[in-house]
């Protein structure tokens, strides 16, 4: 198996509950839920998407020849030191390729391994960290892992049925609405308010936009 990665970075996690924990980002091109060009956004499933994963270009991108070869390019972006070694797989959706081979050489090069994967494909358990975030209109198969996080507001989501799906941690994120300064506005309002009036939510940010961080 091969891997289509976009990029590879060393960062800090921005969102969710491990949000300021220093890891290696590895997004996976494509998706199954939009393919990525801006003249399908109005027709995809996920309209909402702030991600460029079309493509191998980004920094430290490219196609890698086996799990291996993946490993040792995450190990490479961490550089030394063996403590506590951080990699995220997202995308673009990472369940379109992530495999036990891949897993097992993240693991025998000492990382802990989290996912961000949109549910709609069954996640192995033997990631160290599961995070959902169910998309409207999509099936979400994957309905247990350490953090369910929900973009808000978004129409058509039942949050209420997400409720007794088993989930350590429950989090909403306000939607980016990207350059509509009033709609990020209005989305963190709402965000807010519904934080407030239901408790076992908490409020998600992404904080390497606030840090300018990638
Ligand atoms: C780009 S996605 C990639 C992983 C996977 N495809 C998914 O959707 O979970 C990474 C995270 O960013 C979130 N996200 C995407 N677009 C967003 C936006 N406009 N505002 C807030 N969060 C967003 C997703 O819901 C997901 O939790
Ligand atoms: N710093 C940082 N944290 C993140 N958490 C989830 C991200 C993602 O795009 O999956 C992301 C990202 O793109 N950058
Ligand atoms: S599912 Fe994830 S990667 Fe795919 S378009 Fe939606 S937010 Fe972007
Ligand atoms: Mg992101």
């Amino acid at each position: 198996m091969t891997y289509a990665v976009k990029e590879m970075f060393l960062t800090l996690q921005g969102e969710g509950v491990q949000a300021g924990r220093r890891a290696v980002f590895a997004r996976f091109a494509g998706c199954n839920l939009w393919s990525g060009l801006e003249k399908d956004r109005i027709t995809a499933v996920c309209q909402f998407c702030d991600t460029d994963f079309v493509g191998m270009d980004g920094e430290g991108g490219g196609r890698f020849q086996d799990a291996k070869a993946f490993a040792k390019a995450v190990a490479a972006q961490w550089g030394a030191g063996e403590d506590a070694r951080f990699v995220v797989l997202t995308g673009g959706e990472p369940m379109l390729q992530v495999d036990d081979a891949l897993i097992d050489a993240l693991h025998a090069v000492g990382f802990e391994i989290a996912i961000e994967s949109n549910g709609t494909l069954a996640v192995p358990r033997s990631i160290d960290w599961i995070c959902i975030s169910p998309k409207a209109g999509s099936k979400t198969i994957q309905r247990s892992g350490d953090e369910l996080k929900l973009v808000w507001p978004q129409s058509g989501s039942n949050w209420e049925a997400m409720q007794d799906w088993d989930f350590a941690n429950h989090l909403l994120q306000p939607m980016d609405a990207r350059a509509d300064e009033a709609a990020n506005k209005a989305n963190l309002a709402e965000a807010i308010s519904f934080v407030q009036t239901h408790p076992k939510w908490r409020l998600s940010l992404q904080t390497h936009k606030i840090l300018g961080l990638a």
